[in-house]
């Protein structure tokens, strides 16, 4: 088998080193032993060359006498670029307080992969679709370990093995395996009503106001609509957020929010600073302790009935809440969740579950209020689809209304609440376009910059539902639209939240007509750890006339 030199171009040529080839090898076989041997993510992008002539045979590259470059892309490799920074801070401030605008202008000036360091961390973010897919993926390359330097690290738990553990590990397999039938698209059907119940609820609430005259801080409203549905749905319990107008959130509610908000400003200043056993890093922690006394608290309650094992799928579709499921559900081998992730696993579930459906709440307000003749259109699909403020919203009902599915899917493309989902290069490697990436190195797919990438998005600043009927969008690369992660760590609950924007819209969109009360651009908070308007009010008046159903 005859031996050929070969180095990654842009690297000296005395990097060179030996390959044996089969003679009778083709040119994609030497691409991919090609790619194994330097560690090249992706093999078809592998071209080769010596320093006079591109080599586009097998019989050109095994002839050939010199040492043979490899290219990528046909591009030299090359580290991968960033602002230079300052001393011990970093890039911190070519970051905060806008982070969005600012990453922005660092992939308009650096290119679709950038390197940023933060207090001393660095990490790197990509605004493409490619190359986000292929750090989502889970593979011999990427893989979600949350380790120091991690946006998750100061909250890593693995016995959650959800959200906050890593990949491998018993206990992620553990909780992928029991969590995941009771948020599937047919269990999320028959949570519907108690959807439709909570957001009927709140009226009282939103009729007062209406009767004051007052408008309203969306989050605010938002959060404990989204909280209280998950409340129920995921720990049975009633928050009781909308018995008055200024009902305070739940301690659970607050203390969730409380610990997300504290993480993100632990997490701004570096490792060294979330080790003090003072301020913001012991109010996590304490934050942390409440919280877990409150979950404890509910299953206590939850078990106390004696409830029948049932089959996973069997329990998904009788269970009321998930806690009543995860006590019942049973694998194949009769086996249970392990009691030490179940607490765990709960807490992180409904973090995880209202934190972003409240924020993605806000921004379908936003894009209500925001953006001329979309209440107009939605409203009229409503009547047109026969529904009025006694429907029942069932899941049958909600996959007709096809504008609407399209609204949220353009919200969540312009205003994305979720934006760190990081990953961890397993092995030094190197990416599409020719960007060497070290081991260990923390790589987020920037949901924001993905979905408003100008080279992947027609005008990506225009909000547009119908866009989502071009061949273009429906043709689009599968990394390009990602609101909720891919891979086999995306996320979970994506039916559930889905299913209930779609009962809550349009119950409120028919009672209320919404209207923005302040001018002036949104603001989001950027020590939070997820995107949502901070300053967004609106009055929501009860509607008393309706438009006619269009004629066929
Ligand atoms: C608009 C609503 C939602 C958005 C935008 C969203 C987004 C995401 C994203 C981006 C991830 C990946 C995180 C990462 O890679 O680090 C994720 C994971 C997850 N989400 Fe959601 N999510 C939403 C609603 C929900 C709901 C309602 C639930 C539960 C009821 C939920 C439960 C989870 C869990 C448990 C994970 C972790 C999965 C794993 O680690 O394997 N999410 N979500």
């Amino acid at each position: 088998m005859p031996a050929k030199q070969f180095y990654l171009l842009g690297e000296a040529i005395t990097s060179a080193r030996g390959v044996d080839i089969e003679s009778n090898i083709d040119i994609e076989g030497l691409q991919l032993l090609i790619a194994g041997q330097f560690a090249i993510v992706e093999p078809n992008g592998i071209g080769f060359q010596t320093e006079d002539a591109a080599l586009t045979t097998p019989t050109e590259i095994l002839t050939s006498e010199t040492p043979i470059a490899i290219s990528i892309d046909g591009k030299a490799v090359r580290e991968i670029p960033g602002p230079k920074g300052l001393p011990f801070v970093g890039n911190f401030f070519e970051i905060y307080p806008d982070h969005l605008g600012n990453h922005q202008r660092l992939f308009d000036q650096y290119g679709p992969i950038i390197r940023t360091t933060n207090m001393g961390r660095t990490v790197y973010q990509t605004n493409d679709p490619e190359l986000s897919s292929i750090v989502f993926a889970e593979s011999d390359f990427f893989t979600k370990k949350i380790q120091e330097g991690h946006p998750l690290h100061p909250i890593k738990n693995q016995q959650a093995g959800v959200f906050l553990g890593d990949t491998d590990t018993p206990e992620w397999r553990a909780a992928h395996k029991f969590l995941p039938p009771a948020l599937g698209p047919k269990a999320v059907r028959h949570y519907a009503p108690t959807m439709q119940e909570t957001v009927e609820d709140a009226f009282s609430v939103f009729d007062e106001l209406d009767e004051r005259g007052e408008a309203w801080n969306v989050y605010q409203y938002m959060l404990k609509l989204g909280s209280q549905a998950v409340g129920k749905l995921m720990l049975g319990m009633d928050f009781k957020q909308f018995t008055a107008v200024d009902a305070p959130p739940h301690e659970l509610v607050y203390r969730i929010a409380e610990s997300l908000e504290l993480n993100k400003k632990v997490t701004a200043r570096g490792d060294w600073y979330a080790k003090m056993p003072f301020g913001d890093p012991k109010r996590l922690r304490d934050a942390r302790g409440r919280i877990i006394e409150m979950v404890n608290e509910s299953i206590a309650n939850a078990s106390r009935g004696g409830v029948e094992d049932l089959p996973l799928q069997d329990a998904a579709l009788k269970a009321n809440n998930m806690i009543d499921y995860i006590i019942r559900a049973t694998d194949n081998k009769g086996e249970k969740l392990p009691k030490t992730s179940l607490m765990e696993a709960l807490v992180v579930a409904t973090g995880a579950g209202f934190t972003t459906t409240s924020s993605l709440l806000s921004w379908l307000l936003y894009s209500l209020v925001n953006y001329e003749g979309m209440q107009e259109r939605l409203l009229q699909e409503l009547i047109d689809n026969d529904i009025d403020e006694n429907t029942l919203m069932t899941a049958d009902l909600t996959d007709r209304l096809t504008f609407l599915d399209k609204f949220i899917k353009e919200t969540q493309r312009r205003h994305n609440p979720s934006y760190q989902p990081a990953r961890t290069a397993r092995v030094d490697m190197i990416l599409p376009g020719g960007y060497k990436l070290p081991q260990d190195s923390i790589v987020i797919p920037a949901l924001h910059h993905i979905h408003n990438n100008p080279a992947v998005w027609n005008n990506p600043a225009r909000f547009d539902p119908d866009r989502w009927d071009t061949d273009d969008v429906k043709n689009r690369h599968k990394g390009a639209y990602v609101p909720f992660a891919a891979g086999p760590r995306m996320c979970i609950g994506f039916n559930f939240a889905l299913q209930e924007v779609k009962v809550f819209l349009p119950k409120l969109l028919f009672r209320y007509r919404f209207t923005r009360e302040n001018d002036g651009p949104v603001e989001y908070d950027p020590m939070f750890q997820l995107i949502r308007p901070t300053n967004l009010y609106v009055r929501a008046e009860r509607r008393v006339k309706w438009p006619v159903k269009t004629e066929n």
